[in-house]
């Protein structure tokens, strides 16, 4: 599924209606159609309904789905906030459609009326502002949509919740709260972006009959990752493949004062399908490892005050290599780091303290040979990009883009909406996993099953994509299952993650 920003939609809806004929009123008819039977399923035939019409074309969508509601004998009130004359082009011609099938509408006046004809409401249908809102609400919308915001009635938002604006980046106040989003054709970036999903409320996507190939070369290329595009990309085993086949991997980091991180990566890139599995480590964590790490081979390394000092000893004949968990943030981290990335003849994954070393080491990435992969948390990627948490979070697609680009370097940007960008700026957006993983050790457990699919025949965006969504899957299907999103713990994931194989 694409995501798209207003430009590109906007782009999009130009071409079909310029260059392939699909006149704007003929793709209003579509939207308001496939919107009002996205609707059917969210209200009942008791139902009383109330739609708010604004002044451009998201209201004129909700002339259409009113017309579309009250001929299948739905109980639908209409009101426009806009003056008559101000209701221009398609959402006009669509007023006069709905009116001349012998329907009227009331036109706003005041809030105290408005709070009347609620009042007896059981849903709202939000048509007041769509992609086309520009800055904080202007009256009288600033005062509408905080009075639909406290009835108790169902409020159903079409194509975004009015206020909220498409993009990121871009700063608003005040918006409708939805309970519903039917979104037309695309979801927009703000649907994935922490401080404007929510508003959203559970949402679905309606086709409005614009092929995806319209949309292409007019975006950038983002879309969300979903479980068709696991099954349609991950690689099937051949029968008469050998350990060798399924990849060599190799874990560095773990300190004396962390060891459960390299266990948990090791573990669960075994689990994830991972042939043969290294972890160079020092001599005290092997010896906390190895009892329950028992598929694993150790190579230990010197150490100082119980943290990796050396990477002395490792030869670098592997397929996939994952450095950073537990490896404590040391002086020496970026010298061990800098060996890493240039003696590995294979993908490079670095996570936790190996962000912090390669802070110090970036212009050097980008003249890699091998694919350089980077997981890091919000925090990290702040750190890495000098920026603040809340400045990375409006932006985030922004600003992996950017990163990626600029160091050659794919990023995991992880959080509730997980975003993998690649260094010629592709994006997926991932939707499965819940707060269950906002827990220590569920990054350690991602690193790992992240390092087991880029050693997989896929290419490396294909093993990322498919790496964070086994992640995100499995912590869904225990919390479902098994677990609460309180008790669930990252190694229930290393588990959990069989279950989930077998759904594929
Ligand atoms: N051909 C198309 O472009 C299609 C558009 N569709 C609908 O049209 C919408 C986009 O239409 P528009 O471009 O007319 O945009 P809107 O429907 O979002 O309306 C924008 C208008 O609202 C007013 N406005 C903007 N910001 C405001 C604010 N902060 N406070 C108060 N008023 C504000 C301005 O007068 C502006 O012209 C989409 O979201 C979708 O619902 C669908 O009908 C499908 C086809
Ligand atoms: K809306």
């Amino acid at each position: 599924m694409h995501i798209v920003t207003a430009k590109e939609m906007y782009d999009t809806d130009r071409y079909a209606m310029e260059e392939m004929g699909l006149q704007g009123h003929l793709l209003m008819e579509n939207a308001g159609r496939a919107v009002a039977t996205a609707i059917k399923d969210q209200v009942s035939e008791e139902d009383q309904i109330l739609i708010l019409v604004g002044k451009g074309n998201n209201g004129g969508d909700g002339f259409v789905i009113a017309r579309t509601l009250l001929q299948q004998g739905y109980s639908v009130e209409v009101l426009q906030i806009p003056n008559d004359e101000e209701v221009q082009g398609d959402a006009r011609t669509h007023r006069e459609i709905y009116e001349a099938f012998g329907y009227g509408y009331r036109r706003f006046d005041s809030v105290d009326s408005l709070a009347t004809l609620s009042s007896r409401k059981t849903v709202i249908i939000d048509c007041l502002l769509g992609i086309g809102v520009k800055g904080p609400l202007r009256s009288p919308y600033d005062e509408i949509v905080p009075h639909v915001n406290q009835l108790d009635a169902k409020v159903i938002s079409v194509d975004l919740p009015s206020g909220v604006p498409a993009d990121e980046g871009v700063s608003f106040e005040g918006a409708i709260q939805a309970d519903y989003t039917v979104v037309i054709q695309y979801p927009k970036t703000s649907a994935f972006l922490q401080h404007t999903a929510p508003y959203y409320g559970d949402w679905k996507a309606v086709d409005i009959g614009l092929p995806d190939h319209l949309l292409r070369g007019r975006n950038k290329g983002c879309s969300v990752w979903t479980k068709s595009d696991v099954v349609a990309s991950l690689p099937e085993r051949e029968p008469f493949s050998h350990k060798g086949s399924h990849g060599k991997g190799l874990v560095i980091g773990g300190s004396i004062q962390m060891p459960g991180s390299v266990t948990m990566t090791s573990r669960a890139a075994l689990r994830a399908g991972a042939g043969l599995l290294t972890v160079a480590t020092v001599s005290k964590v092997i010896s906390i490892l190895a009892s329950s790490v028992t598929e694993a081979t150790f190579i230990p390394l010197e150490e100082q005050e119980g943290r990796i000092s050396s990477v002395e000893g490792i030869e670098f004949g592997y397929d996939g290599v994952a450095i950073g968990m537990g490896m404590g943030r040391h002086r020496e981290g970026k010298e061990l780091l800098e060996k890493v990335l240039k003696l590995s003849e294979s993908p490079v994954l670095i996570d936790a303290d190996g962000l912090y070393a390669l802070k110090g080491y970036l212009s050097e990435v980008k003249s890699r040979s091998y694919p350089t992969i980077i997981t890091p948390h919000p925090g990290e990627m702040a750190h890495l990009l000098d920026v603040s948490i809340p400045e990375l979070l409006e932006k985030p697609f922004h600003y992996s883009r950017q990163f990626a680009s600029r160091y050659g370097v794919h990023v995991v940007l992880k959080g509730a909406f997980t975003l993998v960008t690649t260094p010629d700026e592709k994006q997926w957006v991932h939707t499965t996993g819940n707060v269950g993983l906002a827990k220590g050790g569920s990054g350690d457990v991602l690193a790992g099953m992240l390092l087991a699919m880029v050693m997989q025949p896929q290419t490396v965006e294909l093993a990322l994509n498919n790496g964070v969504w086994l992640h995100g899957s499995t912590a869904d299907l225990l919390t479902e299952q098994a677990h609460s999103t309180y008790d669930l713990l990252a190694t229930d994931l290393i588990d959990g993650l069989s279950k989930t194989y077998r759904t594929i």
